[in-house]
């Protein structure tokens, strides 16, 4: 078989052409850094929102014309809608993100992966994952709580337990994970017809993030998420996973009930700030994985009080303590409190969470309890923490 190279997709897909512009994909800019590698092809095609749901049929054509290439055995082609040409880059606050499932009508699991995504797999069942013992879904009601900030602390505290660990960057309104991670800007490849995931801080990591812009608020519907998200699992090589960590997107829609459902997981986490409304919308996401049997493992109360830098002294800004009184109203267990606190939002957002970059300071050892706690609820195992690395490991594919 000939070997493909990127020039020959591009080619390619410049024959695509959008009825509605009078041009072609590639001319319109629209599609985003092909991913060669072996015989598989990746690449996203960025819309505007407001033309988004019309284009499947472009989508499609752009995969099929791609697959018929000589030395191209598969393809994953994504619609993802970015802003619209010309405007402000202003993505929406993430309590107003589009909601996947607010659109009026359900988006039932049985519909499969649905228009817009590479449509091989869905269905009605749950995801085979064998190589992966316990999935634990990281959730809130609401944007902006501080859910992949979590998440990724979890996931590399479960690693410091001496567990093999991944994090599964749902989140397909807001991919934070990458930066988080310190691995934005990185491009997974790809080995035979598995995507090879990356890898930071002793943890494998994957999102949607690595194919599309961050800062291009991604307008999907729900079955196009749906559909992303299970081919996104299916198709990378995770490997032997102990444990893996999904960062839910915000939010209880249909996309999160129908991930719930088809993810097979062993539990959810879901994060809260101490805020009423914030509670409130915890208790909704609560609700809803047990509308699916999905055990919870417990609430995590983040930015729970403020801790002065300087002086130590403890600020209950919120009024602290919600998240425990509704987890205990709501038979739900407690998993702990984190600080509102600069060191931790400046670690995160430098790609080198505060497990990492302060492996022996409190936030760590509170982010390590979390993970003692979720790892034997779901594995009946007591974990002990593998001291601290001198020095953190970086390990770049
Ligand atoms: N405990 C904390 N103390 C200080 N800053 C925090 C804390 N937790 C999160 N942050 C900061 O708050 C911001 C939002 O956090 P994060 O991206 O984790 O939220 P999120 O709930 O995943 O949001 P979304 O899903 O809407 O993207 C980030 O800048 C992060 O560094």
């Amino acid at each position: 078989m000939a070997e493909i190279d990127k020039d020959t997709v591009v080619a390619a897909l410049k024959t695509v052409r959008v009825e509605q512009l009078g041009t072609d994909i590639v001319s319109a800019g629209w599609v985003k850094d092909p991913v060669v590698s072996g015989d598989r092809v990746t690449f996203a095609i960025e819309v505007p929102p407001e033309l988004g749901p019309q284009l499947e049929p472009v989508r499609a054509e752009a995969q099929r014309t791609v697959e018929a290439l000589d030395g191209v055995a598969h393809v994953t082609a994504v619609l993802t809608a970015g802003r619209a040409a010309g405007s402000a880059p202003t993505p929406p606050p993430p309590q107003q993100r589009p909601q996947a499932g607010g659109h009026g009508h359900s988006h039932g699991h049985s519909h499969g992966p649905g228009p817009g995504m590479m449509g091989h797999g869905g269905g009605t069942g749950r995801l085979d994952l064998p190589n992966i013992k316990h999935i634990v879904a990281v959730a809130s009601g609401k944007g902006g709580v501080g859910k992949s900030t979590t998440a990724a602390n979890i996931a590399l505290a479960l690693a410091r337990l001496g567990l093999k660990v991944g994090l599964f960057d749902a989140d397909i309104y807001g991919p934070s994970v990458p930066r988080v991670m310190g691995l934005a800007g990185r491009k997974p490849t790809a080995r035979g017809d598995r995507i090879v995931p990356l890898r930071n801080h002793d943890v494998t990591v994957m999102s949607i993030g690595f194919m599309v812009e961050e800062d291009s608020p991604v307008v999907w519907r729900g079955p196009m998420v749906v559909g992303a998200l299970e081919q996104l699992l299916r198709d990378v090589d995770w490997g032997e996973l102990d444990v893996m960590i999904v960062d839910m997107p915000p939010g209880t829609g249909d996309t999160q009930l129908t991930m719930s459902q088809r993810v097979p997981l062993s539990g959810a986490v879901i994060v809260s700030t101490p805020q009423d409304i914030a509670l409130l919308d915890a208790r909704k996401g609560l609700f809803m994985f047990r509308k699916v049997e999905v055990p919870v493992l417990g609430i995590i109360e983040n930015m729970s009080y403020y801790q002065c830098p300087s002086c130590g002294h403890r600020e209950e800004v919120f009024g602290h303590g919600g998240a425990r009184k509704t987890a205990a109203e709501l038979d739900a267990p407690f998993l702990g409190e984190i600080p509102l606190d600069l060191k931790i939002r400046e670690a995160t957002d430098a790609g080198r969470p505060i497990v990492v970059a302060e492996p022996d300071g409190p936030h760590a050892k509170a982010y390590l309890d979390i993970a003692k706690s979720i790892w034997s609820s779901i594995s009946g195992e007591t974990p002990d923490a593998q001291p601290a690395k001198k020095k953190p490991k970086f390990w770049f594919r």
